[in-house]
C-alpha cells in the first residue's frame, strides 16, 4: 500500500493511536493538515491504515523490525471503575505491556469458577507448532476445562468486565480456560501468539486472527510457588485471589512481542487455579 508507505513512522504510529482511541477522523485530518500534509493525502492514509487495523495486516513492517509498542488498552490511573468493580492497579510495566490488577475478582466468584471447573478437568494441551493439532506434553502439566463464551451467568458477567476492563469487544475474545496446577505442575515458557512463521499457526489465526493480549485470573492464594515468570525481563508475579494479569503482544501491524514469553512455574506446596482470557484481532466464533 504505497500511500502508507509514504507516512513516517512516528505519524503512522500517531494515526494508529488515535484510531485505537476513537478519535474523530475529520479532526485527525485537520491535526494533519496543520503540520503541513495535504488534507486529501491524510484522509487517505488514515482510510488505509484504518483497513489495515480491521483486518490485522501490516502495510509497512517487516517481521524483523522490533516489535512496536502503541497505546494500552486499560485505562490510565491507580484505579479503574468498571460498572460493577473498582479495580486497583498494583503496578504496570510499558515495554512490554503488563499491567497487573488487584480486587478483579470477589473470592466468592474465584470459588464458583472453581467449582464449576473442578468435575470437569482433563490434561492440558498445547498446539503442535507443525501440525496445528493440539496435544499433551510433559511441558505442560496441568488440567484444564474451558467455557464457552456465554456459556453460564457467572462466564457472562466476568465477560462483560473483561471486555470493559481491557477496551476490547466480548465477540473478539475466546472463552474462558481453567487451568488447575497440583503440587509439582507447571507451564513452561512460551508464547501466547501463534507464530506466524510456524505451519501449525495457520488453522489457529484463520479463525479469529492472531491472538493479541492475555488475562490470567488467580482463583485463590497458592502457598509456594505457582508465580506466573517472564524470563526475558526477570518478572514472577505472585498468585494472588482475585487479582489478574494482564499482557499485550500483538499490535495494529500485527508485530508480536517476544519480550512476553511467559510460564506458570511450579507449584511448590497448595495448589494453584487460574482462569486464561485471550484477545483476538477479530471476532473469535459464534
Ligand atoms: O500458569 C500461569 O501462571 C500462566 C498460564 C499461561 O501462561 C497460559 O494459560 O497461557
Ligand atoms: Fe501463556
Amino acid at each position: 500500500m504505497t500511500t502508507v508507505d509514504g507516512v513516517q513512522p512516528a505519524w503512522h504510529d500517531w494515526i494508529v493511536t488515535n484510531l485505537r482511541r476513537g478519535c474523530n477522523r475529520q479532526s485527525m485530518i485537520e491535526s494533519m493538515v496543520q503540520a503541513q500534509f495535504d488534507a486529501a493525502f491524510a484522509s487517505t492514509c488514515i482510510e488505509c491504515i484504518a483497513k489495515d487495523m480491521k483486518n490485522g495486516a501490516s502495510s509497512r513492517l517487516s517481521p524483523s523490525e522490533p516489535y512496536r509498542y502503541e497505546a494500552g488498552r486499560i485505562a490510565s490511573g491507580n484505579i479503574i471503575a468498571l460498572s460493577d468493580f473498582t479495580v486497583k492497579v498494583a503496578f504496570r510495566l510499558n515495554r512490554p505491556d503488563v499491567v497487573l490488577l488487584e480486587g478483579f475478582m470477589s473470592n466468592a466468584e474465584c470459588d464458583e469458577l472453581v467449582a464449576l471447573s473442578r468435575q470437569k478437568l482433563l490434561p492440558s494441551t498445547i498446539v503442535d507448532p507443525q501440525s496445528g493439532d493440539t496435544k499433551i506434553i510433559a511441558a505442560r502439566s496441568s488440567e484444564g476445562t474451558y467455557f464457552q463464551r456465554g456459556e453460564n451467568e457467572l462466564v457472562r458477567r466476568l465477560e462483560r468486565r473483561m471486555s470493559e476492563l481491557m477496551n476490547w469487544p466480548v465477540e473478539r475474545g475466546e472463552g474462558i480456560q481453567i487451568l488447575y496446577y497440583r503440587v509439582g505442575a507447571e507451564y513452561r515458557p512460551h508464547f501466547d501468539y501463534f507464530p506466524v512463521q510456524d505451519p501449525g499457526s495457520a488453522p489457529h489465526l484463520a479463525k479469529g486472527g492472531q491472538r493479541v493480549a492475555t488475562l490470567v485470573m488467580y482463583l485463590n492464594d497458592v502457598a509456594d510457588g505457582g508465580g506466573t515468570f517472564f524470563p526475558n525481563i526477570g518478572l514472577n508475579v505472585t498468585p494472588l485471589c482475585g487479582s489478574a494479569l494482564y499482557f499485550a503482544y500483538a499490535n495494529s501491524m500485527s508485530q508480536v512481542d517476544p519480550a512476553t514469553l511467559h510460564g506458570g512455574s511450579p507449584v511448590l506446596a497448595g495448589e494453584k487455579w487460574i482462569a486464561t482470557k485471550w484477545l483476538r484481532q477479530n471476532q473469535y466464533g459464534g
